[in-house]
């Protein structure tokens, strides 16, 4: 990766009655314009998303998502779907003066990725996506009910300790009424749990660094219930929506890099697989000592290397 830079310019964008986005730029001024669509959703971005792109080739564009980040209000679930998002980053795009800009995306990043290029494929140069997530029942069924948690099992315990025996069939919905507790302790408490799960998942070899960050309450009170939210709207969408046919069509011609860890069990490999299926023009690369995260060193390297190969589009 890219050695870590700071942003030449930050800013506020007011898209709603209600939301206002935070966002930075850095790079080169009149550089090739990349956006970098964060993960969670509600996850924020990180000043290491800076370093995936050549900051001597691009005008690198990191925001925070509704209620994420530096983004207010912090953890909103008003107004927010993922169809305000592609809003936003239309907005966004606007705002800047830009004509059509490479995307890239991770996890949910991947699927607002999609989302975006699917209903603005006049303004989407390239994408580079990574840990392929399409919200189908069956992916969240995997994650956070019977999948996963065979291969974690000490971690899951730990997960569903909150949610009484009785709600356990349905993790998702029993984890919504104290994600959205008027009781500060419930709801923090449950933020944890939710969080700590999926930082314990996200990588190869566990890192007790990112698992601690479960800790930073306001952080993951805002992960937890914008992930929550989400989900339990099955991203305001079709179930397989973002893989249907009709959909794909749409973004065929764009150039696409997909770069998944073959032992991602957050957004397991089947989905990348499925894409590759119905989007046979992607280049698709299975990194095979890789989990979920971006920062595992096979993927990083195969995302930085697709970055600089669109460096010229
Ligand atoms: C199911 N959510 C997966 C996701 O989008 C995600 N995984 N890790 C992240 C962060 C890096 C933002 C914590 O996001």
């Amino acid at each position: 990766m890219y050695p870590p830079i700071e942003p030449y310019e930050t800013g506020k964008l007011k898209v709603s009655d209600i939301h206002t986005l935070y966002y930075e730029l850095s790079g080169k001024k009149d550089g090739n314009p990349i956006v970098f669509l964060h993960g969670g959703p509600g996850g924020g971005t990180d000043p290491l998303d800076r370093s995936f792109f050549d900051p001597s080739k691009y005008k690198i564009v990191l925001f925070d998502q509704r209620g994420s980040g530096n983004s207010t209000p912090t953890a909103s679930l008003e107004e927010n779907t993922t169809w305000d998002l592609v809003k936003d980053i239309e907005k966004l795009r606007e705002h800047l003066g830009i004509d059509k800009w490479h995307v890239f995306g991770g996890s949910w990043g991947s699927t607002l990725s999609l989302a975006y290029a699917q209903s603005h494929p006049d303004r989407v140069k390239t994408l580079v996506l990574r840990g392929i997530f399409t919200l189908r029942k069956s992916e969240l069924r995997f994650f956070y009910q019977d999948g996963a948690s065979h291969i974690f099992p000490e971690a899951w315990e730990e997960f569903i300790a909150p949610i009484p025996e009785a709600e356990r069939g349905d993790i998702v919905l029993a984890y919504h009424p104290q994600l959205n507790s008027e009781d500060d302790e419930t709801r923090l408490r449950a933020a944890r749990a939710w969080t700590k799960w999926e930082m314990w998942t996200s990588k190869l070899h566990v890192d007790p660094k990112q698992v601690a960050e479960a800790d930073d309450s306001e952080w993951s009170n805002a992960f937890a219930r914008i992930e929550n939210h989400y989900f339990v709207n099955n991203g305001f969408m079709r179930d397989g929506q973002l893989l249907e046919k009709q959909e794909i069509d749409k973004i065929r011609h764009i150039p696409c890099v997909v770069v998944q860890g073959r032992y991602d069990v957050v957004c397991p490999a089947t989905t990348a697989y499925a894409l590759k299926k119905v989007w046979p023009e992607i280049t698709l690369h299975i990194v095979p000592d890789a989990g979920h995260s971006s920062r595992e060193p096979g993927t990083s390297k195969l995302l930085v290397k697709a970055t600089d190969e669109f460096a010229h589009i």
